[in-house]
């Protein structure tokens, strides 16, 4: 079989692997596709489209709008102190008890999950959603993924879009199973977590109190200035869902990456602690500023993670409109489907050597070994954990500050390593093609994905 840059995945799907098709389907903001018809039920149990789900470009602009002040560099700062609490807790409970020296071992999928919750419970609704500290409340983090099955692979099925209306019923339960529940319970989680923050809102306006200006009080303030529209309330909750889904699992999945590969490539993790205890000295410095941005290897480590373990691996489609697109030299008709899978371009010689392997260095320009500018400038031109544009990722930033503190809290707080005999996370040669790199993290694409691992053991860093 020869290898190509295109595979056709479906019919009329089209699959790319350059860069040059990933500028041209996702870059420009004129770029003549817009999201496919499978976003149209993604939000189905929801009632509406969410800003991610809109497809229609002048009404996606409209709610981009909306949400863009929750994501400001102003936001970002206020949304500081907020994730520094969340982060000091999630540390505090890796810590050996009292008299031992290494931890119990941690399942740091979940860890990092419970983490990933809390932090956009706080910035969404004003109150972290307390998995850190309660297993009552890990069930949500838990239904996501179960959910994320079936709202990934539903939307495929030709004509699926006409049952969006009733995928919040007994009906679809019954014919769809626990996954189907798992959703309805996201949602309802969803819409529990938005009625109580608009309380709260109310009560602190009658009080003449000042309100805690988080992302949800400026979507329940958004209008737009020509139109005067708001937010619907069904508009409300798709964006409280996406908010709670899109903003927590996928921060948590880099996460449990960085433990995999930094616990599987020794020397790498020695590279990141050293740069972090020698750039801070004590936990209460590290906050964002330009000694945090000093940490380049901890950058490197952050993009190498996202390079292996892109938390949406597979492509994000894109449908032609009408008058085409050239791609690649290829004139791709109106109504083809078309992307760029993260996971498959991550992966390409052509701009990662040695590809299957762990190296944070090739973020990092340094000529003596052999790490030319230009070679880093292509690794980011392929580089599309949060894909591009006008569609691509919002919470980006944010993503990365609460990745880097997080990371830097720990590295400075602990050393740690593979529990002894746990394998959980790695591939293995007794699995199928693909999964049997050892030291490759697995994951299952769900559009999120399915992790578990690595087990980590903690132990008090030397002072
Ligand atoms: C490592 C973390 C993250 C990754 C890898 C990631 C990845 C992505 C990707 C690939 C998209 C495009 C999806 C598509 O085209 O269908 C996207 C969109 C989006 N993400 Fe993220 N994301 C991350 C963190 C976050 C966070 C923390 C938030 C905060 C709530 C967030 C909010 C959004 C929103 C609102 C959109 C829709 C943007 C639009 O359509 O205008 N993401 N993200």
């Amino acid at each position: 079989m020869s290898k190509g840059p295109i595979v056709r995945i479906g019919p009329n799907v089209l699959s790319f692997n350059t860069e040059t098709a990933l500028n041209t389907i996702y870059g420009p903001q004129k770029t003549n596709v817009r999201k496919s018809e499978w976003y149209r039920t993604v939000d189905g149990a929801s009632g509406a489209f969410s800003v991610a789900t809109e497809i229609d470009k002048q009404k996606h602009a409209v709610r981009r709008r909306f949400i863009a002040h929750a994501f400001s560099s102003n936001a970002l700062r206020t949304s500081e102190p907020f994730i520094l609490d969340n982060v000091t807790k999630f540390c505090d409970l890796l810590a050996p008890p009292v008299g031992s020296e290494w931890s119990e071992k941690k399942n740091m999928s979940a860890w990092t999950t419970y983490l990933g919750f809390d932090i956009m419970g706080d910035l969404a609704f004003g109150k972290p959603l307390n998995c850190l500290g309660s297993e009552e409340n890990r069930y949500i983090s838990r239904a996501i993924m179960n959910a994320n099955k079936y709202m990934y692979w539903f939307p495929f099925l030709p004509g699926a879009w006409l049952l969006a209306p009733i995928m919040n019923s007994k009906l679809m339960e019954y014919i769809g199973g626990d996954s189907v529940t798992d959703n309805i319970r996201l949602v309802n989680y969803g819409f529990e977590n938005l009625q109580s923050k608009i309380a709260a809102e109310k009560a602190a306006k009658a009080e003449g109190k000042e309100m805690r200006i988080d992302m949800m009080h400026h979507l329940l303030a958004a209008q737009d200035p020509k139109s005067g529209l708001k937010l619907t309330p069904a508009e409300l909750l798709a964006d409280s869902v996406l908010f709670i889904s899109a903003g927590s699992d996928t921060v948590a999945t880099a996460m449990a990456a960085s433990f995999f590969y930094l616990t599987h490539n020794p020397s790498t993790l020695e590279k990141a602690t050293a740069e972090v205890r020698r750039v801070f000295f004590s936990a209460a410095d590290i906050h964002s500023g330009p000694a945090l941005d000093s940490c380049v290897y901890l950058q490197g480590v952050m993009e190498e993670s996202l390079r292996r373990t892109p938390p949406k691996p597979s492509h994000v489609p894109r449908e032609v409109l009408p008058g085409g697109i050239v791609i690649d030299g290829h004139h791709i008709p109106a109504g083809y489907v078309v992307g760029v899978p993260a996971y498959s371009i991550h992966h390409s010689e052509d701009y990662y050597p040695d590809p299957w392997s762990f190296r944070p260095e090739r973020w990092i320009v340094d000529e003596k070994a052999g790490v030319t500018p230009e070679a880093v400038a292509l690794a980011n031109r392929a580089f599309c954990p949060f894909s591009l544009g006008v569609r691509g990722c919002i919470g980006k930033n944010l993503a990365y500050l609460e990745y880097k503190l997080a990371l830097a809290h720990v590295l400075w707080r602990y050393d740690f390593r593979q529990a002894p005999g746990e394998t959980l996370g790695e591939g293995s040669p007794d699995l199928e093609e693909g999964r049997r790199r050892v030291d490759e993290f697995q994951m299952i694409d769900y559009i999120g994905v399915a992790r578990e691992g690595p087990m980590v053991e903690f132990r008090l860093a030397e002072r």
